[in-house]
């Protein structure tokens, strides 16, 4: 007989409930798109709304600024989609790459490849009028979402870059990107968690996408736990809240 070995972190566990109520000694980490706010066509429709501000007022308030945003924006992304909110809150961005805790923030440089590879998307999906190239501080990502039939010759596009610059492919909904190595919302969510005022809190992170479940392994692992948003799938998260509305709902409750 054959035994499978899996890393208990991945196993999924179904059905998976809704998280509990959070805790005064919780640091409150949130993805972004499709977790906090609802996918649209296009990245840069993406608003802020009054209601999301209260929230995350509110956050800031009760956890003492241990609030922050773990996402695959970039940081200058993430901070002009939240306007003043961001002075308040830490900002985990480009999958992890960036962390800009509250007195202190680490960007590294952007590959020099970079630059090259997005003009060489440009040059190969150009004459495809659904396909949505979004420069980024250290990637460029390649969306579909208003054309899904592209999907092929964008991954075909995306996957060839990827081997020939030695930069990552990030899988996301409905898009494809191209970034820098080496980290990811787990390490991001790591280093942020060793910077005051977060440091000796447990971390509760929810997120809808693929790439959040390098962070939602990386919070079990500090006796945390993660919160997927969305339908079940093999997760690392513990509990799951159907969409957006009620990961608002959840927020907005005391502890
Ligand atoms: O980690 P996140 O905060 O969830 O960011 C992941 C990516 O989000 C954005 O793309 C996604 O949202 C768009 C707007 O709703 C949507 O049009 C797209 O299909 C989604 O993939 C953002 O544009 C990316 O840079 C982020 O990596």
């Amino acid at each position: 007989m054959v035994h499978a070995l899996r890393d208990p972190d991945v196993l999924p566990r179904n059905p998976l409930i809704e998280p509990p109520a959070l805790t005064s000694d919780n640091s409150i980490l949130l993805d972004f798109d499709g977790t906090m706010v609802d996918l649209v066509d296009r990245p840069d429709a993406v608003v802020m709304d009054a209601e999301l501000g209260r929230l995350i007022d509110h956050l800031i308030e009760v956890f003492d600024r241990r609030v922050a945003i773990v996402s695959g924006r970039s940081v200058t992304q993430l901070k002009f989609l939240l306007g003043r909110l961001a002075t308040d809150i830490a900002l985990v961005g480009s999958h992890g790459a960036e962390v800009h805790a509250h007195t202190s923030a680490a960007t590294p440089l952007r590959p020099p490849e970079l630059d090259g590879v997005e003009q060489a998307i440009h040059f190969q999906l150009a004459g495809m009028p659904g396909v949505l190239i979004e420069s980024k501080t250290l990637g460029v990502a390649v969306h579909y979402r208003l054309d899904p039939c592209s999907e092929p010759r964008v991954r075909a596009v995306v996957k060839d870059l990827a081997a020939s610059s030695g930069l990552v492919m990030q899988e996301g909904k409905m898009m494809l990107e191209l970034r820098t190595a080496g980290a990811d919302k787990g390490t991001g969510i790591a280093a942020l968690m060793n910077q005051p005022p977060f440091a000796g809190t447990r971390p509760v992170f929810a997120g809808d996408d693929v790439t959040d479940e390098a962070g939602f392994a990386a919070v079990a692992r500090m006796g945390g736990h993660g919160v997927l948003v969305g339908p079940e799938r093999p997760t690392a998260a513990r509990y799951r809240l159907a969409d957006v509305g009620a990961v608002r709902q959840w927020l907005g409750r005391r502890p």
